[in-house]
């Protein structure tokens, strides 16, 4: 017999839940109450957009067995296809295999090392641009967006710093409004549907950008191919030269005939997309978080002078594992407020989860929100407990307990990258300035990261 988990309470005749999905300013509502339904009722319900399931997860098992299943995205993913479509983030199972182990190495801490002079420079811009806000209350929206795309177009694209106003200007501006495009796509049902949205203007403002990123990139491309061909340029996976990622991509290219250029381009704008929201809000949510507790910014403070040995420098490759209480905090920040609270998958063949049959065709989604509330976080799973991370007794005994950087094979490749930025940067931020935060106000927007729109602001004050 056909069993079928529980639907979320709210849906409608003929239309389910879709009347949810047309308001930005209340699909995190529902989303969350999703989360919570979900959890109270065993860990698994459906969503009915009109009369297609959705099936939603919360439980941790389920969602790693599902997951290592269905290895392609939902459709909502495809909807950036024309920017990205063989990028990691988006591609299909049967090239994301072959792609994720081509760039995994970009990837590994070796590398990574390379890129920290570099982080600790963006840091201390950011700092610095700081320092004429010191006592008014700040959005860090574009101060961080700036620092992010700085960073990842530095350490991905390579580009020199006469090249970082473009980046600055017109790649994240394009990139700003893509994103308010596919989001206004995703809340409009019928948009959804090929046939109406080739002929919708909101496709003909999605061309143009799309067109303006491309006709960015290509020449930058083209420029280091021919430099890399000059300089008869060796890559090798031990280099511990600062190499950023597009020049192992050429190389790849080059001597596996692994990328086409398209596919190049592809990669580097699925980096971009990938981190410098992501980052962006994590980071946010991090200073909210410090501003508000301020004993846990105290003992960041010291934690960073000890491992600084009270001297003004920046931090090496060698501190940033040092810092376990600040990773600590970033965990735990990401835990209760994950930058991404719900990730999705079409399921490819029929599966079996625990007593239900999720049939071919359907889509399955992630809460990461429940599951970084579910029971086996204990009692105070809802509260800001950093320490917890320093007690492995107080941690779940599973493997799938934080999720923040995703679930099972297809997890985030920049996890170790974005965990180096968050470190450096809010390592400068606390050495030099107290950080202060009304968490009390704090209100959420799902733009598939639960960006902050309300109560969000920072004040600076100097650390004397
Ligand atoms: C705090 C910051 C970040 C968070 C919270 C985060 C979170 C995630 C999550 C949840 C996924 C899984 C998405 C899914 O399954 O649909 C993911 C995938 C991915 N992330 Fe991140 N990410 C962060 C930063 C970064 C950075 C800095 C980069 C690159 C430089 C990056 C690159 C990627 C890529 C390429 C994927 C796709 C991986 C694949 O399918 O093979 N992310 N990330």
């Amino acid at each position: 017999k056909n069993l079928m988990p529980p639907v979320v309470p709210g849906a409608l005749p003929l239309i389910g839940h879709t009347h949810h999905f047309t308001e930005f300013e209340k699909i995190w509502n529902i989303l969350e109450q999703t989360s919570l339904f979900t959890l109270n009722n065993g860990g698994i319900s459906i969503i009915k957009i009109c009369e297609y399931n959705a099936y939603i997860l919360t439980d941790p098992d389920l969602s790693l067995m599902a997951y290592n299943i269905c290895l392609n995205k939902m459709y909502f993913y495809h909807f950036t296809d024309d920017l990205v479509a063989n990028g990691l983030i988006t591609s299909e199972a049967q090239t994301w295999k072959i792609h994720r182990k081509l760039i995994n190495p970009a990837f590994n801490q070796q590398n990574l090392n390379n890129f920290i002079d570099e982080m600790n420079v963006q840091a201390k811009r950011l700092v610095s641009e700081l320092s004429t806000t010191l006592g008014k209350s700040v959005n860090m929206r574009k101060p961080l967006v700036r620092y992010t795309m700085n960073i990842t177009s530095r350490t991905t694209l390579g580009l020199n710093a006469e090249d970082q106003t473009l980046v600055e200007k017109d790649y994240a501006h394009a990139f700003e409004l893509l994103s308010v495009l596919y989001y206004q796509r995703a809340t409009k049902p019928w948009l959804h549907l090929p046939f109406f949205f080739k002929r919708s203007a909101l496709k003909r403002k999605q061309d143009k950008l799309t067109e303006t990123v491309k006709n960015i990139l290509t020449p930058i491309i083209q420029k280091r191919r021919l430099e890399m061909k000059m300089n008869s340029y060796i890559n090798n996976e031990n280099d511990d030269k600062f190499q950023p990622v597009l020049n192992r991509l050429l190389h790849l290219a080059d001597e596996q005939n692994a990328f086409t250029d398209t596919e190049i381009r592809e990669h580097l704008n699925t980096f971009v997309i990938a981190a410098y929201d992501t980052t962006t809000v994590s980071l946010t949510l991090i200073l909210m978080m410090i501003g508000w507790h301020k004993d846990v910014q105290e003992r960041i403070y010291n934690e960073i002078q000890e491992v600084l040995n009270n001297e003004d420098r920046d931090f090496t490759k060698n501190d940033l594992p040092k810092l376990v209480y600040l990773e600590a905090v970033i965990k735990e920040t990401l835990r209760l407020y994950p930058t991404v609270p719900y990730i999705g998958r079409t399921v490819n063949r029929d599966i079996a989860l625990g007593k239900y049959t999720l049939p071919a065709g359907s889509t399955c989604a992630i809460s990461l929100y429940g599951i970084h509330r579910h029971p086996m976080w204990g009692k105070d799973a809802d509260q800001f407990i950093p320490d917890r991370w320093l007690d492995p007794a107080r941690l779940p005994n599973h493997p799938n307990a934080f999720v923040a950087f995703g679930v099972g094979k297809r997890y985030c490749i920049g996890k170790q990258y974005a965990m180096m930025v968050m470190k450096t940067v809010i390592g400068h931020i606390v050495n030099q300035y107290h950080v202060h935060s009304d968490l009390s106000r704090l209100k959420f927007q799902y733009e598939v990261v639960l960006q902050p729109t309300k109560g969000h602001r920072i004040t600076y004050t100097k650390r004397t």
